[in-house]
């Protein structure tokens, strides 16, 4: 298999479990999130917050369209599903896991949503945008990971298995 694509909701894992993952299958790591601090040599929270949402989604859309590479964990951004270009691309390079957690879990998790620089049009709940956006994680997703209830270390293997990863 060329590439794994981590997506699903901010606070989910994708970075945290993707690291590991890859580390343990002999992967490389890419976060795309660092792909755009690194083009735009600024944090993403200062990108949404001077150019705006569509600005962000754009240069979102352009680093994740561009990647080539094979042997990669991808951890994506969550807003990346917006951009219909880029998950194609993402789909033609990798098996896209979609990562799941209940809107309560997620909600715990995402104590501070504005230090993060979420994607979050004015005057939409994180309610909206879980719902808005689970029918895109889903429609794009080849495997979708349920994680409530895991920890870091039973989540991968989750992912381990969906692949048939696992060799015990
Ligand atoms: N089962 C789990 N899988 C991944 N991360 C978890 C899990 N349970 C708790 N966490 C925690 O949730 C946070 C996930 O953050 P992060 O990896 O940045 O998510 P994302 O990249 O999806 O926004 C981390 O603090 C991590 O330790
Ligand atoms: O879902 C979002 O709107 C975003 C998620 C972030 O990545 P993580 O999903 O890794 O937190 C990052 O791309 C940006 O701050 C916007
Ligand atoms: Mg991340």
């Amino acid at each position: 298999m060329s590439n794994i694509v981590l997506i699903g909701m901010p606070g989910v894992g994708k970075s945290t479990a993707g690291v590991v993952l890859a580390k343990l299958i002999g992967y490389n790591f890419i976060d795309t999130d660092l792909l755009i601090q690194e083009r735009e040599h600024r944090l993403l929270s200062e990108i949404i917050a001077n150019d705006g949402i569509d600005a962000f989604l754009r240069i979102e859309g352009e680093v994740n369209s561009a990647i080539e590479t094979d042997n990669s964990i991808i951890s994506t951004g969550g807003s990346v599903v917006y951009v219909e270009k880029a998950m194609e691309h993402l789909r033609k390079i990798g098996k896209i896991v979609y990562l799941k957690l209940s809107y309560e879990t997620l909600e715990s998790r995402l104590s501070n949503i504005e230090g993060r620089g979420v994607v979050l049009r004015k005057g939409q709940t994180l309610r909206d945008l879980y719902e808005e956006r689970t029918k895109l994680y889903e429609k794009y997703a080849h495997y979708i990971v349920d994680e409530e209830g895991l920890d870091v270390e039973e989540t991968i293997k989750k992912i381990e298995e969906v692949l048939g990863l696992n060799n015990t």
